[in-house]
């Protein structure tokens, strides 16, 4: 297959952090290798592009009321046509696109469990896989931005305090290990492996202790809707499983609708007999309250999966968590 009478090079729109531009490498890795037209070298140009998610500095986006932060100028760029596609972590892009884009296909998917790192202050503490937050000193401070790592923490400890902390991924490691602050932080094993720096996790946590976030681990391609040369290139390099639990996982998110604020967690995996095995979760940001579900169903209904799933947890969870 090849881009027809397609000018090249194809621009490629990205985040510009370390992070965001392997994904991008990744993902034209794989459509060069699909296509021997892109394999030229000047066959793409990437483009990166600063996002209202990157600027923000000190708060937690849920403050901002910002659900698709980390896209909304990517979308622009697309729709004025200034690049061709854009590549994603999907956990950051919203449930609902704008009109006009759609998500081409999603690669296959890096583990998407969260990783435990400690800093100095838990020196010392072996992490035991059968008690995560036990290498944490009582009353320490976890550094996260993320109000479902929070709620999950919180409730499994109490007496821990979570504060805020930003930057990308090297970042907040550096930050963890000056040790003046945070005592722990937890960062998704995926980004860490890409960048090589998973020796940095001082535990991978299972995913039923920490549910992860919706598509996790999962880079996603948009495109303009009415691109079907692009659409259907892009769709040759999908991977089935990752289109499959990532749509039951995002049907949840959509169903719950909540809000940044709202603590969320939604993971499915194939289980050996190729049903689909969906898990979700969610809290109250102070681990006050916290409901974890499972459903299983076969990955034809993934969608349907989803929505069921989130439908029974929000029926099932005080108003004041959707208010
Ligand atoms: N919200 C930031 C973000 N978006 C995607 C990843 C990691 C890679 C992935 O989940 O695909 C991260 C960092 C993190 O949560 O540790």
């Amino acid at each position: 297959m090849r881009p027809h009478g397609r000018s090249l090079p194809l621009r490629v729109g990205t985040r510009g952090s370390p992070l965001a531009l392997w994904q991008t490498r990744y993902f034209l890795r794989l459509v060069s290798g699909f296509c021997p037209v892109l394999r030229a070298a000047q066959a793409f140009e990437e483009h990166a592009i600063t996002t209202s998610g990157d600027r923000v500095q000190d708060r937690r986006l849920a403050d901002l009321g910002g659900k698709g932060l980390f896209a909304k100028e990517i979308h622009e760029a697309l729709l004025d046509r200034r690049i061709d596609f854009a590549v994603h972590s999907l956990k950051d892009l919203e449930t609902e696109l704008p009109p006009g884009i759609v998500l081409a296909c999603t690669l296959k998917r890096e583990d998407a469990r969260d990783a435990l790192i400690l800093g100095p202050a838990c020196a010392g503490a072996t992490p035991d896989p059968a008690d995560p937050w036990g290498a944490i000193p009582a009353g320490a401070i976890v550094g996260t931005a993320s109000v479902r790592r929070q709620a999950q923490i919180l409730h499994a400890r109490p007496d821990l305090r979570v504060e805020v902390i930003r930057g990308n991924v090297q970042t907040r490691l550096a930050k963890v290990r000056a040790g003046d602050r945070y005592a722990a932080s937890l960062l998704a094993l995926a980004g860490l492996r890409r960048l090589g720096l998973e020796a940095e996790a001082a535990l991978v946590l299972d995913a039923e202790a920490m549910v992860p976030a919706a598509g996790q681990g999962i880079v996603g391609v948009t495109v303009r809707a009415d691109d079907t040369e692009l659409r259907e290139l892009l769709a040759a390099i999908e991977d089935p499983e990752a289109r499959a639990v990532s749509t039951a996982e995002r049907a949840l998110l959509a169903a719950l609708d909540g809000s940044c604020r709202t603590p969320i967690g939604g993971h499915a995996r194939l289980l050996p007999d190729g049903r689909l095995h969906l898990t979700g979760l969610v809290a109250r940001p102070d681990g006050s309250f916290l409901l974890k579900r499972s459903l299983t169903g076969a990955v034809a209904d993934a969608a349907r999966l989803g929505r069921t799933l989130g439908e029974g947890l929000r029926a099932d969870s005080p108003a004041d968590i959707f208010a």
